[in-house]
């Protein structure tokens, strides 16, 4: 097992608030009491584990030492709580995730700014798939995007290598709204296609400044994909009828693909590449690499430059923590279908965040965000 890069104690940080929370632990935006940097650190939940740290987090910790790219969130290192079995990885802080901005935003970010996040969001995409990494959960609250409009890839939990096209991986990877057809209909031999399928996803929802596919359900999702896309069939996805499920899932008969139709502002480039990203064979799906080379990114307007993005109010400081409603039941019951801790607070969970506290010192027990004033008044 490789050795943990574990320096430092949380007490070098000063809390300045609770900024997310997933189903791996709490972030916080916190200060380091030496030189006075942002950071943000994120508490691996220890409650349920009697073996030490978590596969997860031991996973995410692994690909991170390996992933040093610009588009991808920098692990700066990993520090003690108070108690030895209370971890946080320190990385550094970024204004905003792109689910929050969306959510928030009230029209779309305008044609050069999706060219300009979604050319970052290749070159991130391209970098892991090149070191053999898939990220398996690829979704806008997992875009950070700082003030100067860098985009970065956060959340490795479930990443994992890949070597050939045949090994078989876990099945219930990828939040639902973004998760491929192939995985849908059973194929455990998936490859990193499956993070291109997310890709499109991620790419629809920036044009439209709403989920592509917001399905409650698999049944849901599938009903969705076939009324943009049409139905899929062996001309269109050869082998596709003898994947595990194909017999089981009802397909709605649809016969046509409305992507252009339902972005009718889309520029002609913008749909060629949507349509690519959304192919149903995963071998015919376009890979991070050629969708890099794709003319949407040569065509009129050019991708505006990171430096030049407008910046946005965050989340994390004015409290405006406006969820979209169908997001939020969505990663509710994606904590409940992926068998992990819901969102909900268990004694253990408080008891780590006293200690979190404690660690801190009172001035940053006492300095709750909005979020955590709000989760304190649910206990
Ligand atoms: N470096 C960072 N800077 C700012 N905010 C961050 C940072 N890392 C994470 N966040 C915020 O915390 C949220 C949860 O982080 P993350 O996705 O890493 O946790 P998780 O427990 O693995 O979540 P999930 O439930 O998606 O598996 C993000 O959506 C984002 O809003």
């Amino acid at each position: 097992m490789t050795a943990l890069p574990v320096r430092d104690a949380v007490s070098n940080y000063e809390k300045i608030s609770r900024i997310g929370e997933g189903t791996y632990g709490v972030v916080y935006k916190a200060r380091d009491r030496t030189t006075g940097e942002v950071v943000a650190l994120k508490q691996v939940r220890m409650e349920r584990e009697r073996d030490g740290i978590p596969v997860t987090s031991m996973r995410e910790i692994r690909v991170l030492q390996q992933c040093r790219h610009p588009n991808i969130v920098h692990l700066k290192k990993v520090v003690t709580g108070s108690k030895p079995d209370s971890i946080f990885l320190v990385f550094e802080y970024c204004t905003h995730d792109l689910g929050q901005l969306v959510d928030a935003m009230p029209r779309p970010f305008s044609p050069s700014e999706v060219k300009c996040l979604m050319l970052q969001l290749l070159e991130a995409v391209n970098f892991l798939h090149s070191h053999w990494i898939m990220s398996r959960d690829l979704k806008l609250p997992n875009l950070l995007l700082t003030n100067s409009g860098q985009l970065k890839i956060c959340d490795f939990g479930l990443a994992r290598y890949f070597h050939t096209s045949d090994e078989s991986y876990t099945p219930k990877v990828v939040t639902l709204w973004y998760r491929a057809p192939e995985i849908f209909l059973g194929q455990d031999a998936y490859t990193e296609a499956i993070d291109m399928w997310a890709v499109g996803c991620i790419f629809g929802e920036l044009l439209r400044n709403e989920p592509l596919f917001p399905g409650r359900s698999e049944a849901e999702m599938l009903e969705r994909m076939v009324r943009l896309l049409g139905s899929p069939h062996e001309n269109i996805w050869p082998g596709f009828t003898q994947l595990p499920e194909a017999g089981s899932l009802k397909f709605p008969s649809q016969p046509y693909n409305f992507v252009a139709r339902e972005f009718p502002n889309a520029s002609v480039g913008a749909i060629s590449l949507l349509k690519k990203l959304l192919m149903y064979d995963p071998g015919q799906r376009l890979s991070a690499r050629a969708a890099l080379r794709h003319g949407y990114f040569q065509e009129q307007p050019p991708p505006k430059q990171p430096a030049d993005f407008p910046t946005f109010p965050s989340a994390h400081d004015t409290g405006l923590r406006q969820r979209h409603q169908r997001r939020a039941e969505m990663e509710q019951q994606e904590d409940m279908h992926r068998h992990r801790q819901p969102a909900k607070r268990s004694r253990a969970q408080q008891e780590a965040e006293e200690r979190f506290g404690e660690a801190f010192g009172t001035q940053g027990g006492q300095n709750r965000g909005h979020a955590g004033q709000k989760r304190s008044r649910n206990l």
